[in-house]
């Protein structure tokens, strides 16, 4: 089976080309791989005996542009070099590299980016440290307003390696050439946008290595999960496929908790049943089938259901109502300790109150699912959670503190466990963004939950298959659709 995709920040990158030089392969033979690297995809996006202008920085990553550079003058191509900052500064590795140019160093100002045919950027790579101000900003706004396909070298130069973030402007990519594994700004927004397609590189640096100083980030695949999946067994029954419980709103809110029933149903939960306040069961009643229905009046009548050690797989959240009810069920089913989905209004009710969930959800498998504005409601005056740059510290850091999954939302979710480990997901599509699809995705990952599947692995399958099934419908998705979808997602996973 092939291995989950790893994602390296910037400082575990650093540490694992350390380690590598380490271990017997000089760093400038690293840099040289990786400029080889940049110039054979340079060479797919140029023409035979093109102009190619190459923007170096001051850092490693100005290094691997003199690389390729000479590479490239070596294979034919009509190369000029212009250099942020001056020669006697270069350093380490990058000063070794230049010496291997034998045409002039420009200044970057002096460049004419008009006039090439591609633009290799290798002005920033993992190491920017700051806002792009003066002859930085200017070369980027530059590059990018002559129009010219340009490659970047590692990452677009102003893009943020941990965050995605722009950091003043950036350079907007036609292609990127990272080396040996993505890093987050790849994967997370904005910078995914600034990247174009991504290719990435080996140069060496061994899996062993890499898993070493890195190991707990990665991107959403079903390399991730696909292990965990539930395959039903020729004797299955229902009862082995868990039963899932899905709390609905009053009489005029009751289409998000359907939603969900629906998606946990599709996604295998051998029964589905909808809590519903007595006064939403005739509208409950006439819209369900294979779905069943009981009266669940508030907290009290939650916790009476649940006396019922069959309901192993609860959401809680999708229109339930903003107010201390709400929270009282959440408070219901974390006692009972049963696999829990929290969403939408349940979230919002804590807003202010983080501290009531500090810890609540170390004692069952527990799946949070904000999108940013719920994320930054709840977690209202704890800056430590709320003010990281990268969405990335932002989850480990909520989960960390919950003890649960925390699933923020977005076009690029990640997912975090108490443990550390997380995922990005990069296959959603905007068509997504939606009415009633949050509450579908919390069908799917208490479905999963109900069959078994643990709480992160059923986080990221859900947030996956969820993201497919979107991309997979296009213009003109609704929510009704998701659910519908899966059976063939699935199809193709368990193929
Ligand atoms: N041996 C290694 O570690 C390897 C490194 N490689 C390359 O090295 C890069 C990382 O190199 P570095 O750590 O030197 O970092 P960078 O080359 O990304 O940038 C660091 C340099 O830019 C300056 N700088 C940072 N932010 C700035 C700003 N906003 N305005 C102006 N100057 C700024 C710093 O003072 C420093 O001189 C990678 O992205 C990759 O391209 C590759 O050659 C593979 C091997
Ligand atoms: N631009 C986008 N690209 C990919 N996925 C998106 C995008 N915008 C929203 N989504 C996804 O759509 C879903 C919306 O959920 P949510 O905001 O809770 O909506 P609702 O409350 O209407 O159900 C989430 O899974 C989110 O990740
Ligand atoms: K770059």
């Amino acid at each position: 089976m092939t291995a989950p995709e790893l994602v390296l920040t910037s400082s575990e990158m650093r540490q694992a080309d350390r380690a590598t030089i380490e271990n017997g392969i000089p760093g400038i033979e690293l840099m040289r791989r990786a400029g080889r690297a940049v110039a054979d995809s340079a060479e797919k996006l140029a023409a035979p005996g093109d102009r190619i202008i190459v923007a170096a920085g001051p850092g490693q990553n100005g290094g691997d542009g003199f690389i390729a550079a000479a590479l490239l003058f070596d294979r034919g191509y009509q190369v000029s070099l212009g250099l942020l900052g001056t020669p006697d500064r270069l350093a380490g590795d990058a000063a070794e590299a230049a010496k291997g140019w034998y045409g002039k160093v420009e200044r970057v100002e002096d460049l004419s980016f008009h006039g090439a045919d591609l633009i290799i950027d290798a002005l920033f790579g993992t190491g920017l440290a700051r806002d792009l101000e003066g002859a930085a900003r200017l070369a980027v706004e530059r590059m990018n307003a002559s129009g010219r396909p340009i490659l970047a070298v590692d990452l677009p130069s102003g893009i943020d390696g941990d965050s995605g973030a722009v950091r003043g402007v950036a350079v907007k990519a036609t292609r990127t050439v990272t080396f040996a594994v993505r890093k987050p700004c790849h994967l997370l927004m904005p910078g995914r946008a600034y990247c174009g397609p991504v290719e990435v590189a080996d140069i060496g640096i061994g899996g062993d290595t890499l898993e070493a100083k890195g190991g707990t980030l990665f991107a959403n695949h079903a390399t991730l999960w696909t292990h965990a999946l539930p395959r039903p067994g020729l004797s299955s029954h229902k009862y082995e496929r868990g039963h899932t419980l899905v709390a609905s709103g009053g009489a005029t809110r009751t289409g998000a908790a359907r939603l969900a029933a629906r998606a946990a149903l599709r996604i295998g939960s051998g029964l589905v049943t909808v809590a519903s306040p007595p006064e939403a069961l005739g509208v409950n009643a006439a819209h369900l089938t294979a779905i069943m229905l009981r009266g669940c009046d508030g907290p009290e009548g939650l916790n009476t259901m649940l006396q019922d050690q069959r309901f192993n797989s609860l959401v809680l959240g999708p229109a339930l109502g903003i107010h201390a009810g709400t929270r009282a069920m959440v408070a219901v089913a974390v006692h009972a300790r049963r696999s829990l989905v929290l969403d939408a209004d349940a979230l919002t009710s804590f807003e202010g109150l983080a501290t009531e969930l500090h810890g609540a959800f170390r004692h069952a498998p527990s799946v949070l699912t904000p999108h940013d504005g719920e994320f930054n409601r709840l977690f209202k005056g704890h800056p430590d959670l709320v003010d990281p740059a990268s969405k990335i510290e932002r989850v480990r850091r909520a989960a960390a503190y919950t003890g649960a999954v925390v699933v923020l939302k977005g076009a690029d979710t990640v997912i975090a466990a108490p443990d550390g480990r997380a995922a990005i997901n990069e296959n959603g599509t905007p068509y997504l963004a939606t009415a009633g699809s949050g509450d579908t995705l919390c069908g799917l990952i208490a479905g999963l939950m109900a069959q078994g599947v643990p709480a992160f692995e059923a986080a990221c399958a859900g947030v996956w298959i969820h993201a497919e099934a979107g991309a997979s419908f296009g213009p003109g998705l609704i929510a009704e659709d998701l659910a519908e979808l899966v059976p063939g997602v699935l199809r193709d996973l368990l193929r």
